[in-house]
């Protein structure tokens, strides 16, 4: 049977955690084929955002062109959008699917990676046309709490872990993915929970980098050599 196709348009992560990395992946877990336009690229690892170059705008509209006109994907989901424009752009766009805005506006590291008029877009152009917001309470409070928006608030969780870098884009992808898959939002919505606190326990002992480590992307660890 053919997948269904999610796009994401976000930006790259370095260290592998967050970013298109983690929606990729998440992706290719829940059964949707994924698409990406890219954003921006980050230099970026277990400590820390070190360097952002955003993507010339006209590049992120022909990723976005190609996609859109020939995969048709039946969900968008957006990570970090890097300027005003792009957040336009895509609130223009991909109104007429589902979609599922992650509101990236300051890393579990604390680096800043939008700008005031990032944050004025989301509020005037692209919270008004989404299917679902995801900000955490930090970005909730910066988007001056929208009333008009579906809003899944994302606060943690009990898992104790500090390898959880990249969970918000996770949690978002698997939302986008199990929509995509035809469910109603209060079930994606507790499947996507699940899928995040499956792949924390996975990871949660992990010693990888020496800051907060990424959330588990892979599914399953072979004990001797290749997967066969
Ligand atoms: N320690 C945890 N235990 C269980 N679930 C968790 C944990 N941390 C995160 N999650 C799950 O992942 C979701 C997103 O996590 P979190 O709120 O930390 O994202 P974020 O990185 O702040 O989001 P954003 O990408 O919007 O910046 C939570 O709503 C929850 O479902
Ligand atoms: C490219 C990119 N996109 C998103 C995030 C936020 O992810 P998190 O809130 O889990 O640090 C990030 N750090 N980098």
């Amino acid at each position: 049977m053919t997948p269904p196709v999610v796009v994401t348009i976000a930006a790259t992560d370095s260290g592998g955690g967050a970013g298109i990395a983690a929606d990729l992946a998440t992706f290719a877990a829940l059964g949707v084929h994924g698409a990406c336009v890219v954003t921006a690229v980050t230099a970026q690892d277990t400590g820390g955002v070190h360097a952002i170059h955003p993507v010339p705008h006209e590049v992120v509209a022909a990723q976005l062109d190609a996609v859109l006109d020939d995969l048709d994907p039946v969900a968008v989901k957006t990570g970090m959008l890097a300027t005003p424009e792009v957040v336009r752009l895509v609130a223009e766009r991909c109104a007429d699917r589902i979609l599922v805005v992650d509101p990236v506006l300051v890393a579990t590291s604390g680096a800043v990676l939008a700008s005031d008029a990032v944050r004025q877009a989301y509020r005037d152009a692209l919270l008004p046309v989404a299917t679902v917001a995801t900000p955490n309470e930090d970005e909730l409070v910066a988007l001056g709490r929208p009333v008009s928006t579906n809003l899944l608030v994302t606060r943690g969780g009990d898992i104790p872990t500090t390898n959880d870098h990249g969970t918000g884009c996770t949690h978002s992808s698997a939302l986008a993915a199990y929509l995509a898959h035809g469910l109603d939002l209060p079930t994606a919505a507790a499947r996507a929970d699940a899928f995040v606190a499956g792949q924390l326990r996975l990871g949660k002992d992990w010693t990888l980098g020496r800051g907060r480590g990424p959330v588990a992307h892979v599914h399953a660890i072979p004990t001797q050599g290749a997967p066969a």
